[in-house]
């Protein structure tokens, strides 16, 4: 597509968002948790050898469904609550990490409140709300720049499938920066908490890549969370979809080719065990039914394509 009528085109989707509101769904859609199958479908270069010792347990998940994930709008740093579904994802998440005996030493999550409440939600219900929880900014969303708050189907439908699958999946390649005539540029970037963060306000992204995602987590899963793990703790990190998928890519090795086709379903907890460098003994696992969580994926790839029209 021409790149000047491309740029036309997402203004035009960018000033159509303006003045939508959020709302709670009240449909249910739930994952009943039952067995605990390998998602292995991909390379994995850092994967140890058969026979490694699994020394560590890491879990990592995305949140629970937003109202925007409903929306089928890129939420990204706008800030967000649960809805309903995500309240019960969440919820039914923390049951099942209970009825498989896991006992968390630490949290880690954004600085976002969908994995916030998350992680509070699914530590409820394991009855281990004493358990210390730290938030940090590197494990954010990704910042889905000018396309925050659009539609993805009808982004599909005015830049094509394949335009919107590299924004979403591709490993290098950022979206449109987001600017500060878009209507969610001062909400997200005048935002208090980003005051605290251990970089200057002015210098946090305007739209990243999952490399660049990866850029701002490793220091973060290096300095952090990987010391905390070699110390012995069971960790539980509640973060987002694309900040999952850079972590599990750094971890296991995927190749950038596939990255892309890794797509994560909300309020799904990962497994990963890892041997006493942080290895991975095996490729990650997503606990549950396996059926249902291969429908969740598919469901989350379907967002990226073009709605089909109902014919009368
Ligand atoms: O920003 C968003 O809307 C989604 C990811 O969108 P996709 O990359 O799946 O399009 O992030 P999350 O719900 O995990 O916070």
């Amino acid at each position: 597509m021409d790149t000047a009528v491309g740029r036309r085109r997402l203004r035009e989707d960018i000033e159509g968002t303006q003045g939508q509101d959020m709302y709670q769904p009240e449909c249910s859609s739930r994952l009943p948790f039952s067995v605990v199958v390998s998602s292995k479908s991909h390379s994995l270069s850092k994967v140890s050898p058969v026979g490694s010792m699994s020394k560590y347990k890491l879990v990592m998940l995305r949140h629970g469904e937003g109202a925007w994930n409903i929306e089928n709008r890129f939420c990204s740093w706008v800030d967000q609550k649960l809805s309903i579904d995500g309240i019960k994802e969440a919820e039914m998440c923390g049951k099942h990490l209970k009825s498989l005996g896991f006992e968390f030493d630490l949290v880690f999550t954004s600085i976002l409140s969908r994995s916030i409440q998350t992680a509070w939600l699914v530590m409820q219900e394991l009855g281990q709300e004493w358990v210390p929880v730290q938030s940090s900014w590197r494990l954010n969303e990704r910042h889905y720049g000018a396309l925050i708050g659009l539609n993805r189907a009808e982004l599909a439908l005015n830049h094509g499938e394949d335009q919107v699958k590299i924004w979403r999946r591709s490993y290098d390649v950022a979206p449109p920066p987001i600017d500060e005539t878009h209507p969610y540029y001062q909400i997200i970037h005048t935002d208090r908490r980003y005051s605290s963060c251990d970089i200057q306000k002015d210098t946090l992204p305007k739209s990243e890549s999952l490399k660049q995602v990866l850029e701002r987590l490793l220091p973060y899963w290096n300095d952090v969370i990987a010391p905390e793990i070699k110390k012995g703790k069971t960790v539980l990190i509640s973060a987002h979809g694309n900040s999952t998928r850079a972590l599990l890519k750094h971890l296991e090795g995927i190749s950038d080719t596939d990255i892309v086709n890794i797509s994560l379903p909300t309020g799904v907890p990962v497994l990963l065990e890892l041997d006493e460098n942080l290895h991975p003994v095996k490729p990650h696992v997503f606990l549950g039914d396996q059926e249902a969580i291969q429908a969740a994926i598919k469901k989350v790839e379907d967002q990226g394509k073009v709605k089909p029209t109902t014919e009368n």
